[in-house]
């Protein structure tokens, strides 16, 4: 049986009396990537929060690399990569001052520093002011900064949202690249062509419920690459 990295048992979310989350279950293995998908307000963010250990659950559990957050919270932490949505870059730092910033907050070596800039492709820009760079460059330093620990899991709110094609391409190339070295992914996206290109799993969540799941080969045998388009166009009503 496959090693199970990511293990969420029937949570739930009320923030402020509002109930965010209704039992959601999902599991990913090893080496596996996920893409969760849904229109805004659907909870992906809230859920995912949850799983990098941002927030907790209502009710339910969470298991990272069989590691709880409520046993033992700095082991957990140590189980899990996170890049949020948005981040606010502190002015006038280098790209390679804030990754070793975060490497030391992490009690990473400092040369691991230079292997995440290339293995992203920032080396050569690595003495700039991260302020000067674009959406796309400060995507790839927040993927980096997710790797330092050398994560089981790498948990990732809408990492290609406001990307170019390019970067696009080569965001989706970076996580072929960390799931053949073993990491498992969970993503948030509501650009279709992303999740066809890089999942292994689609997960659909609509106003705090899973309502429909399965491996992204089940979407194309229904209709290629439309496959998923169509279950995101009758699943929300609209188009992706
Ligand atoms: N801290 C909070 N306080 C109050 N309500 C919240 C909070 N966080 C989330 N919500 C509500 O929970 C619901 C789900 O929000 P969430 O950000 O998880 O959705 P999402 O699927 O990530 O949406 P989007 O694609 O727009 O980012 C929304 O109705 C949102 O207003």
């Amino acid at each position: 049986m496959s090693e199970s990295v990511l293990s969420v048992s029937d949570v739930h979310k009320s923030i402020n009396k509002q109930q965010i989350l209704h039992g959601v279950s999902l599991e990913a293995t090893k080496g596996h990537v996920v893409a969760l998908c849904g229109g805004n307000g659907a909870g992906k963010s809230t859920l995912l929060r949850m799983i990098a250990g941002v927030s907790q659950p209502t009710a339910g559990s969470i298991r990272v690399a069989g590691q709880s957050w409520k046993n033992n919270r700095k082991r957990y932490a140590e189980q899990i990569g996170y890049m949020p949505d948005d981040y606010l870059f502190s002015h006038g730092l280098s790209a390679e001052e804030t990754l070793a910033f975060w490497a030391t907050l992490r009690r990473v070596d400092k040369e691991v520093v230079g292997q995440k800039l290339a293995l992203v492709g920032l080396s050569e820009v690595r003495r700039k002011p991260v302020t000067s760079f674009s959406k796309g460059m400060r995507q790839r330093l927040l993927f980096a900064q997710a790797l330092l620990g050398n994560p089981a899991l790498l948990v990732m709110d809408e990492p290609t949202n406001g990307l170019d094609p390019y970067w696009m391409d080569s965001f989706v190339e970076l996580v072929r690249t960390v799931k053949d070295a073993g990491h498992t992914v969970i993503f948030s996206t509501h650009q279709m062509q992303v999740a066809d290109a890089i999942a292994d799993e689609v997960i659909f969540l609509k106003e705090g419920r899973i309502v429909q799941s399965g491996p992204v080969e089940a979407y194309r045998e229904v209709g290629d690459s439309l496959g998923l388009y169509k279950a995101f166009q009758t699943l929300f009503g609209y188009e992706a």
